[in-house]
């Protein structure tokens, strides 16, 4: 379980990208966290993996304070939570195998880096997790032959074979044409419904969002204005996440005061 209590995230230029924080999410959910530009859920989700650091509050990854690890306690907790970009993040110029075997490198020992020697059971991940994404046909091709989707959907593969428990993903369809992001999301929904991965995306594509999440979060300016299911996700929810009409503004303010 992934769980925020009165989390603050300050910048050091003073900017509160993050105010009073509370949440609360299970093993195997799959969460879409929604907003406008510069609301805060990069922020949100980089605090998860300690690509951020949070200034106050607690949060707390499967019973571990995240915010109080140090090098190898940061490793460990990042060996669990599998990271996607919308830049997808791929040695372009070699093959999808081997953009996926790197996932394995950390913890390999030296002379087995030097060598780029793989074990049989590290091929075997490999291929799995580029058949559980529909890319098996592609493993000996080189990435820069690959199409955008495809090219996620190996990023995706990497991820998965690093086993991890949650899968945080920022944007990762918005480089992508509706036909191919919609196949994107379809991999992400079934990788959580097979594998019980957690998993909690930033998405700017509502529609998206609401066809595949099962919960939602709403941000604005740093601060949650709606928790839900997708089901309740009505023009009034979506008014206060993204338009601030007066309802937003109450909440939001309401959100202030007991933060303060
Ligand atoms: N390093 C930083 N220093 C100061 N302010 C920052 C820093 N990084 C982000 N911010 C600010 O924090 C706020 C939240 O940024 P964040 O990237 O989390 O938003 P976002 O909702 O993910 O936006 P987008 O949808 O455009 O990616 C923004 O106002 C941004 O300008």
């Amino acid at each position: 379980m992934i769980e925020f209590k009165n989390v603050q995230k300050q910048y050091p230029n003073g900017f509160l990208a993050l105010n009073n924080i509370n949440l609360q999410i299970e093993q195997g959910e799959y969460v879409a966290i929604i907003g406008l530009s510069g609301a805060g859920k990069s922020t949100l989700l980089r605090c998860i993996n300690r690509m951020h650091d949070i200034t106050d509050g607690s949060l707390q990854v499967n019973g571990v304070e995240v915010h109080k690890l140090k090098g190898s306690g940061i490793r460990k907790l990042r060996r669990n939570i599998g990271m996607i970009f919308q830049s997808y993040n791929l040695v372009t110029r070699v093959t999808v195998l081997k953009n996926v075997l790197v996932s394995f490198v950390p913890e390999m020992p030296f002379w087995r880096k030097v060598l780029g020697i793989f074990t049989k059971e590290e091929k075997r991940i490999t291929l799995t997790a580029l058949d559980q994404v529909g890319i098996l046909d592609k493993a000996f091709v080189r990435v820069d032959q690959l199409s955008g989707g495809q090219q996620q959907r190996v990023a995706l593969a990497r991820t998965l074979a690093q086993k991890p428990e949650i899968i945080l993903a920022d944007e990762p369809v918005a480089s992508l044409d509706p036909v191919t992001a919609k196949l994107v999301m379809e991999d992400f929904q079934r990788i959580n419904h097979d594998l019980n991965m957690t998993i909690i995306m930033n998405i700017h594509h509502v529609e998206l969002a609401l066809a595949y999440a099962t919960r939602i979060i709403g941000i604005r300016s740093g601060v949650i204005v709606f928790d839900g299911n997708v089901a309740d996700v009505d023009g009034q929810v979506l008014d206060l996440i993204y338009s601030g009409q007066k309802q937003g503004k109450e909440q939001e303010a309401n959100a202030n005061e007991s933060s303060a």
